[in-house]
Formats: structure tokens, sequence, C-alpha cells
């Protein structure tokens, strides 16, 4: 850090957490800055709880340091106890208290004066459109409503940091798109640097900064939503985020040779296998002219013939499966709208050149996520 500058919010350097031997959170780092929503991302198991747990304080690190705003809060010699390290917290399980009224959950961590706390009880719940259910009880509500009074009683005590474990998972899913958008910018608005943790990637696109992608315990890829959509580490991020094809191919002269043509395999060895990967969206069909199909381009390669296996709609697309004459194998395509044709028709396939991966082949059994 460069002198004048100010400290991230939260910053964690090198956060262990070993259970029964295994590093279940391993060597973690993160920065996150006041108003910066960063989303950990990952499947289930990865341990984005337990990197959650550690930095509210309910759990121990191994190793690593956690600083709030330039000050140490935690390394294993010193330790802030969690109420004091001003963190809000929202999970799933969002346990309002179910005796207390919608006030009296809000200014529940509440300091101060009577009437600055009921200033600012009535502020948030104006905030979160629940000012005419002030007075009523948390069974009285949907969930919906309990989620945003779980958030206002989050927000209350004006935490530096907020944390949130899959907050809007337990939701109806046609609720979920508005009161994600809505707690998106009551967060902005209340400055809290933001660590979301989910396993669900179109939250993260939606909602993240910054997204850090967490696997086996480890922080694999790190930045902004498009970055990691678009410029994944390996196979497995790629995977993440939505289908995948893959061809395989061997490198020589630093071109993979496919039957969509080469692709470029810059820095990558002779005679090494490697994999190339893309999107559903990002294969093109073509109709079949007399058995041919359309002539190679820069950007789209050469076209391969496939039949089509199975079509299906699935609301705002179509996804279409064909198999592929040059070895059998599938191969899937996404067609906005409506596009089912029947099993057994001939195709042309290129895929965008520009959306292609080429990763290094791995063993199988390294390829999970
Ligand atoms: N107290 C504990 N004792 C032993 N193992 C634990 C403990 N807490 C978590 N684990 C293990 O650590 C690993 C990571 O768990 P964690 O809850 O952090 O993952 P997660 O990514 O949050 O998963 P999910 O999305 O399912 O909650 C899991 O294998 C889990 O079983």
């Amino acid at each position: 850090m460069t002198a004048g500058q100010t400290p991230p919010r939260l910053e964690i350097r090198n956060l262990v957490r070993v259970f029964d031997g295994q590093r279940v959170v391993d060597d973690v780092s993160l920065t996150i800055r006041a108003g910066q929503v960063t989303c950990l991302l990952g499947p289930s198991g990865c341990g984005k709880s337990t990197t959650l747990r550690m930095i509210a304080g309910v759990e121990m690190q191994d190793s690593g340091e956690i600083h709030v705003d330039g000050k140490l809060i935690c390394d294993t010699m010193f330790r802030v106890p969690p109420e004091r390290r001003e963190i809000g917290l929202m999970f799933q399980d969002f346990a309002l208290f179910p005796h207390l009224s919608v006030a009296g959950n809000v200014a529940f961590g509440l300091k101060g004066s009577r009437e600055e706390k009921q200033v600012r009880v009535e502020e948030l719940l104006a905030r979160v459109s629940l000012s005419r259910h002030i007075d009523s009880y948390p069974h009285q509500l949907s969930g919906g409503e309990q989620q945003r009074v779980a958030l206002a009683r989050a927000l209350a005590p004006r935490p530096r940091i907020m944390l949130m474990d899959e907050p809007f998972s337990g939701l109806d899913n046609r609720l979920r798109d508005g009161i994600r958008d809505d707690t998106l910018a009551l967060l902005k608005e209340e400055d809290a640097a933001v660590l979301l943790v989910t396993h669900e990637p179109e939250e993260a696109m939606r909602m993240a900064d910054e997204i850090a992608l967490m696997r086996d315990g480890r922080i694999v890829q790190q930045g902004a939503p498009y970055n990691v959509y678009t410029r994944p580490v390996d196979k497995a991020a790629v995977a993440f985020f939505s289908d995948i094809n893959t061809l395989r191919a061997q490198v020589n002269g630093a071109l993979a040779a496919t039957p969509f043509g080469q692709f470029l395999a810059p820095g990558v060895p002779d005679g090494t296998d490697v994999e190339i990967v893309f999107r559903p969206q990002h294969v093109k069909l073509d109709f079949d002219r007399g058995g041919r199909g359309p002539l190679p381009t820069p950007s789209d390669g050469v076209a391969a013939r496939g039949m089509v296996e199975r079509a299906r709609f699935l609301g705002s697309e179509s996804l279409v499966e064909f198999r592929m004459d040059f070895d059998g194998s599938m191969l899937k395509a996404t067609v906005p709208n409506v596009f089912i044709p029947e099993p057994g028709r001939v195709m042309w396939l290129t895929i965008r050149r520009d959306r292609c991966f080429v990763f290094p082949a791995r063993p199988a059994e390294r390829q999970r996520l």
C-alpha cells in the first residue's frame, strides 16, 4: 500500500483451516473495499462458509491474518471477539427473534438513546418498504418480508463489513431477483464491504463487483464477473458458469488441429494434448446445402457436420444436441428462441473462435470443480 492510500475495509491474508487433517480453507487471501461486493463462489463443501465464519470470529483459523481498515483483528495469537468486530451477518436461515416485533428485531443490536434507535429503525424499515409492518411479528410476514427485516437488522448498527451466506436461497424464485436487486442497492448506500457466499453463478454475476472462485479450499480465480466469465483459468472454471463442449487435439507448431480447423495454442509445447473448450451459445448452426456446409471464415473456422440427436425448447433459448460425423461425439448448441429441428436432420456447426479456450488436457480425476 502506498502512502496516503486508504487501506481496504477487509483484508484476509493466507487463511488456513484444517479439519481432520484436511485443509478445507487453504491459503485464502482477499481484499474488499468499502462499498464493494465480493462473491465467494464455489461448489458445496469447498470451504466458503468456513472462510466466512473465520472472518466473523466464530471459527478460529489455524494460520493467517484478518485486518479491518488496516488494523489486525485476528491472527493465531490475537483475537478481537466476534461482537466487537462491527460485522453484520446474514444467513439463509435468517432467524428473526419470534418474540420480538419487527421494530424490536431491527433495534436489537443498536446502541444509543431510545430516540436514536427509533430514528434508525424507522429509516431502515422505510428503506426496505416495511414501515407498515413496524409492529408486526415475524410469523405475520412472508418469507421475502422476513428476509428484508433480517437485512435491516444486520445493517442497523452500520457494520463496516457484511457477511452473507446464501442469504437468498430460502426464497421463492420469483421473489429472489427483486430482493437481490433491492438488497444490493441498500448495501451500496450503506457503504459496507460485503462478502457474499453463494454456489450459484447467476447470483454472483448479478450481485458481485468481484467474484472469487473457490475450489477445494483455494481461490482459483478472482476478478470482475465479466473477466472471470470470459477469461476463465481452466476448464472447470468455464464449466462452473455454463454447459460446455470439449474437443481434444494435440499441439504441433503452436497449433491444435481439429475438424473445426486449427486453434492457436501459443506457448504450448509440441505433442501436448489440449482441450478446446467452448460454450453451447458460441456454436453457430447452418443448414445442409446438398451435402455442403458454409465456407471457412477466419472468425468461425471450418464447419463440421453433425446430426440432430435431440432438441428442446428451454424458454428463452433452444438446446440442440448433435452427434458429430467426425468421431460420433456429442456437441451442444443453444439457439435464441424456438428452434426444434427433427432428430436425424443434418446440419453444419461452426464455433466462434474468439470464444474458445485452449487448456492443456489433465487427467480425468483432476478435472473436477
Ligand atoms: N466443524 C467442522 N468439523 C469438521 N469438518 C468441517 C467442519 N466444518 C466444515 N467442515 C468441512 O469442511 C469442508 C468445507 O465446509 P464449508 O461449510 O466451509 O463449505 P461450503 O463451501 O460453505 O459448503 P456449503 O455451500 O455446502 O455450505 C466440508 O468438507 C465440511 O464437511
